[in-house]
């Protein structure tokens, strides 16, 4: 790296910063320890929070679907930036992380009316919502696990919404040519069916373990 061309997102230090600038509140402090010893990759940290919340707030989202719950932090970004009647559909697989949302979601006031928490996997749950209905879809659980569901999660998004998916980048394995793992197999394929769809406005943003936005077109 020369010294004229800065470390991409500002090196350790700069990720560092971001995750320090975006500040969580004590609710979502307790989520993410509530959540902390179940098994699975852990909860959003507080630069792809707030980004998602500001992704939210673009388009003035009312309908918000997460697949991949977890214990309500990336819910509780999410509400920050959904419009006040807004209506979170968060759905998981693991009874535990669905109680430990609906008590996050209880401690920082959120009404019941405002999140709707589905046990359940996507192949389960995805053909119960309704196409072209969010504003935004949300995916934060293993790339491979979704893969397949992309065209179905897209179908979710009305035009001029948002899809983010994070985790794209698995610790940076996703550029190695060698790795050929299946959950790099699937982030590859998730980017390139993103970046081919002409429907799409993709960008990949090296937050967290990388958050894969795309905006839906007409
Ligand atoms: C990284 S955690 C999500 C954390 C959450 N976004 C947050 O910030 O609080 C991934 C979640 O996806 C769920 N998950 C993984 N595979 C799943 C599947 N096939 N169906 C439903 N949920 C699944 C796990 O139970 C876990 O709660």
């Amino acid at each position: 790296m020369s010294a004229e061309q800065p470390p991409p997102g500002g090196g350790p230090e700069g990720a560092a910063y971001a995750d320090r600038f975006a500040v969580e509140t004590p609710e979502m402090v307790a989520a993410r320890a509530r959540t902390g010893h179940l098994p699975g990759a852990p909860p959003v940290g507080p630069a792809v929070g707030a980004t998602l919340a500001v992704l939210a707030a673009g388009v003035e989202a009312r309908s918000v679907v997460s697949i991949g719950s977890g214990g309500g932090l990336a819910g509780l970004w999410l509400l920050r930036g959904m419009r006040k009647d807004g209506v979170l559909t968060a759905l998981d697989g693991d009874p535990e992380q669905l109680r430990a949302a609906r008590q996050a979601f209880a401690d920082a006031g959120v009404a019941a009316s405002r999140a709707r928490l589905i046990f359940g996997t996507p192949a389960e749950v995805l053909p119960r919502l309704s196409p072209g209905a969010y504003d935004m879809v949300v995916c934060d659980g293993p790339p491979r696990e979704y893969a397949e569901h992309l065209p179905a999660l897209l179908d979710l998004v009305r035009v001029g919404g948002t899809l983010t998916c994070h985790g794209l980048l698995a610790g940076g394995r996703i550029a190695d040519r060698t790795a050929r793992d299946p959950q790099i197999v699937a982030a590859r394929e998730i980017a390139r069916m993103v970046r081919e769809d002409e429907t799409l406005l993709p960008a990949v943003l090296p937050i967290g373990d990388g958050l894969l936005v795309a905006s839906k077109r007409g």
